[in-house]
């Protein structure tokens, strides 16, 4: 039985419904310790915290990332499967690809329905995750997501649903594998890139979605409250209004690195348009285009940069892999 690590951090996973119909936290996560587990791997679990996802921080993450690094040196784990809230997933799971070096398998996984609901899809996803860190092909693939029968990449992978079970998906570029009863089945290869491995829990990027008549002032206020980076989810091909560009200016020319994705949930910004406010524009003022990523990752990312002292140059770098 290959060994494995498991941290619950809350989410509606470890959530139950009360009399009203509402759905609250609980001190353990009712899947911990399940008999069904039992036969599938030699287990450890740890309780680190037990929070909502919207509760989650960046301090948060970073004190996961330091419980693995730590239980990896100290014993010989051959997998680690997280539980987490369904909100900020993929945010963990990124910032885990982005800054943590290990070949073992990384699988977070969360519900959607809590542990008492009809259909409750929590035990059957972490029995999923389980089998999947178990499984030799998962090893050097980067941190996983597991839902619903599915593998998908902590890069690609986004909640795109309120509500349904089968809420992450992978625009562009689908999952990476499939689970069934009996088998799991990679069918496409993540890139992976080389982790950063510093992490400075003080910077702070801010991220602002763009939409006609955006007003500088917005762009100003992160300048004004001393950002270290600014995000914009841009519209379509990486475009701007006018309205925004003297926010964007002043921002630029304080030396904030400003990283463009796009509002577009499918593709890749790029500098084309050459009008005022276009992609060309803003690329030759010094805006930072990225590779496809959404906001949220992108701001992750940008934090991760920073904490490595990147320069403009390697910024871009970082962002066009
Ligand atoms: N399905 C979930 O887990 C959503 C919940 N609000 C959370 O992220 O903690």
């Amino acid at each position: 039985m290959k060994k494995l690590l498991v941290l619950h951090t809350g989410g509606t996973i470890s959530m139950s419904e009360n009399t009203e119909g509402h759905v609250t936290t609980n001190e353990i996560n009712p899947v911990s310790d399940s008999s069904a587990v039992k036969n599938l791997a030699d287990i450890t679990e740890l309780n680190p915290f037990q929070v909502p996802s919207p509760h989650m921080t960046l301090h948060h993450m970073n004190a996961l990332r330091k419980i693995i690094i730590e239980q990896i040196n100290n014993d010989n784990y051959e997998g680690i499967v997280i539980t987490h809230g369904t909100d900020t997933l993929e945010e963990t799971a990124y910032f885990l690809d982005l800054t943590l070096n290990v070949s073992i398998p990384v699988i977070l996984t969360g519900a959607m329905r809590s542990s008492n609901e009809i259909g409750a899809d929590g035990l059957y996803n972490y029995i999923a995750a389980i089998r999947t860190a178990c499984d030799e092909h998962s090893k050097g693939k980067g941190v996983l997501v597991v839902f619903n029968d599915e593998i998908h990449s902590a890069t690609n992978v986004t909640k795109t649903h309120t509500s349904n079970t089968s809420t992450f998906q992978s625009p562009n570029y689908g999952p990476l594998g499939i689970i069934t009863k009996n088998n799991i089945y990679f069918h496409h290869l993540p890139v992976n890139n080389r982790p950063l491995v510093k992490v400075d829990e003080k910077i702070k990027v801010g991220l602002l979605t763009a939409h006609s008549d955006l007003d500088a002032e917005l762009l100003e206020f992160f300048l004004d409250h001393h950002y270290d980076g600014v995000v914009i989810e841009a519209l379509g091909q990486g475009n701007l209004p006018p309205s925004a560009l003297p926010g964007l200016d002043r921002l630029l020319n304080a030396g904030i690195p400003i990283v463009l994705v796009s509002r577009c949930f499918n593709g890749i910004v790029s500098n084309n348009y050459q009008y005022e406010g276009g992609g060309y524009e803003l690329g030759e003022k010094g805006v930072i285009f990225s590779n496809g990523l959404n906001g949220q990752k992108a701001r992750l990312k940008l934090i991760v940069g920073l904490s490595n002292q990147l320069e403009t140059v390697q910024l871009k770098e970082y962002f066009r892999k």
